[in-house]
């Protein structure tokens, strides 16, 4: 056969093969999105390095719950705040796994714990952890958290004694962030790791803003190089982050908190034989790996791993979302005023017995602050993952495609990047009202019956995510956040200050505050502070 013939037959056959590929392979071209702020960066820049929330803020006004966004060097995204998109995508979280590149990233943080891990290892180690993070185990932990917070008040009653009006300005989110630590040694370990006594120690400075110090104010340079890493092999990447100048604070927490969770596990192992174990989440855990079939145990990397999840994912988190809640609560006294009320009458019912959680249940607005502190300020801000496939996406409200076409699914490309916005979706105004954007704890009295999908665990609010990994320690943190709050409000004033008028929301990986060209400070949250005066 003339060779030139089998020449064009060839180019023929691969033009159409093109075509019909090109024409029956799934796309975002025709979904709505901003403009890109440039090639190389994509729209990546402004969602990763503006203040938390003011771009998802705007693409959810222009776009409503679906986005095409483009990323560095012209990758196609989708950012989602849909809730019905949101359910689905959580429900069906094996479908939807984390990227590879965000994994190696976030193996430097907890090792190989339950934030790394995928399909049946996650379920495995989900399995063992789940015991110690029930509710009956939860509630049990209220009077640690209440005693820690208690720590702050003898401190700083301590320190207001002498001052004029016993008032000052105290750095709020350092006293939460010790507190808060020395909530989860006890609560986790049944450890006393004593950061309120001494807030300069190593194991608590290797924590401190840990995540500004590694997260915060992405360069260029970093944000192309984590879109480019999901071509790179993740061993690959392990190492590099291994060896990246810019995460060696990440990497001496790492080693600082290796020696702390393997002497802690010793300890677990040989209380367990001496049946002098403890009721803390470890012991719990150290208990349940012991009674597992050998095939489902964890392995002591894995044990040492979950330490070091439970101490990252549990501890910046909720001590950020008590210094957003505290601000706010200072920007709006009436609502102060209010909860501050509702805890001395309740003070004057219960009689010095000391809150439990059943008081909860008579503390209406109290719990209606919690809700609203997790929702308007969601340390998470934004989820991470691919489509596993290719898959259609069903959305709760139609979208209108460039075209012109009225969609009730989002066709999603294999291999697809998707930014989950809890920020976005925790102010939708369809669900929350007009004044989304307000913090409004009344609004938990009169919140529309029906709600387009109800989505998370908690409050139907996207804070703690939702389905197969949602946040295990969900329990843990709103009663956490309870007993803080309790304590706080009863027996001090908060109010604004000139500097709590520069914080930023800044985005590295949670919403920690800082202060307008004071970064390299960490988080800071200073507010005044005033004791209340009560009757004896
Ligand atoms: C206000 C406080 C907290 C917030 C806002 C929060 C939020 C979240 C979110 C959004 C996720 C899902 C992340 C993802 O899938 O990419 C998550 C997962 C997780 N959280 Fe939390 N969390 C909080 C407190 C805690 C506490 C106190 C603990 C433990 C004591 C904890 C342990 C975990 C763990 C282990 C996971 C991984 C679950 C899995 O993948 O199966 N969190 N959290």
């Amino acid at each position: 056969m003339d060779p030139i013939l089998i020449l064009y037959s060839v180019l023929v056959a691969l033009g159409i093969y093109l075509l019909y590929s090109r024409a029956t392979k799934l796309s975002l071209n025709d979904i709505p999105g901003p403009e890109p702020e440039s090639f190389w960066l994509g729209s990546l820049g402004r969602l990763t390095r503006g203040l938390v929330g003011v771009v998802d803020a705007a693409w959810q006004e222009k776009f409503g719950g679906v986005a095409h966004i483009k990323g560095p060097l012209g990758q196609d995204l989708l950012w989602v705040c849909d809730p019905r998109a949101l359910q689905f995508i959580q429900n069906g979280a094996y479908n939807f796994p984390k990227p590879s590149e965000r994994i190696a990233l976030a193996t430097l943080t907890t090792d190989n714990g339950l934030v790394t891990a995928e399909g049946d290892i996650h379920k495995r180690q989900r399995r063992t952890m789940m015991p110690a993070f029930g509710m009956p185990e939860s509630k049990a932990l209220f009077p640690i958290f209440s005693r820690c917070a208690d720590s702050i008040t003898t401190r700083w009653k301590d320190q207001l004694f002498d001052v004029a009006g016993q008032s000052t300005i105290f750095n709020i989110n350092k006293w939460v962030s010790c507190a808060t630590l020395d909530a989860i040694g006890e609560a986790a370990f049944d450890h006393k790791f004593g950061a309120i006594d001494d807030q300069e120690g190593e194991f608590i400075r290797s924590y401190q803003s840990l995540m500004i110090k590694t997260f915060g104010s992405q360069k260029d340079g970093r944000i192309i190089f984590q879109s480019l890493a999901r071509f790179v092999p993740s061993k690959v990447l392990v190492y590099f982050y291994d060896h990246l100048p810019s995460f060696g604070f990440l990497r001496w927490n790492r080693a600082v908190a290796h020696k702390f969770a393997r002497e802690m596990i010793a300890n677990k192992d040989l209380a367990l034989a001496k049946g002098t174990s403890s009721h803390d989440v470890m012991s719990i855990l150290v208990r349940a790996n012991n009674t597992e079939d050998e095939k489902k145990k964890l392995s002591e990397l894995e044990m040492v791993s979950q330490m070091r999840t439970i101490l990252l994912a549990g501890h910046e988190t909720t001590s950020t979302a008590l210094s957003w809640g505290l601000l706010e609560l200072a920007k709006y006294p009436e609502y102060q005023t209010k909860l501050r009320k509702e805890i001395h009458d309740r003070e004057a019912i219960i009689k010095g017995r000391g809150f439990n959680v059943n008081d909860l249940d008579n503390m209406p607005f109290t719990q209606a602050c919690v809700k609203e502190i997790l929702r308007l300020n969601p340390p998470v801000y934004h989820i991470h993952r691919v489509a596993g496939q290719d898959v259609a996406i069903p959305v709760a409200r139609p979208i209108i495609t460039k075209s012109g076409k009225e969609i009730r699914e989002v066709p999603v490309p294999k291999g697809t990047r998707i930014i989950l916005s809890i920020v976005a979706y925790n102010r939708d105004k369809a669900i929350w009202g007009e004044d989304a954007h307000k913090f409004n704890p009344d609004r938990w009295t009169n919140l529309p019956e029906k709600r387009d999908a109800t989505i998370g665990v908690f409050g139907g609010l996207a804070t703690f995510a939702g389905g197969t990994r949602s946040c295990i320690g969900w329990r843990f943190a709103v009663y956490e956040i309870q007993a803080f709050l309790i304590e706080l409000v009863a027996n001090f004033e908060f109010a604004p200050t000139e500097a709590s008028k520069k914080i930023r929301k800044e985005p590295c990986a949670i919403m920690a505050p800082t202060i307008e060209g004071e970064m390299e400070r960490g988080a800071q949250m200073p507010l005044k502070v005033t004791l209340v005066q009560r009757e004896v």
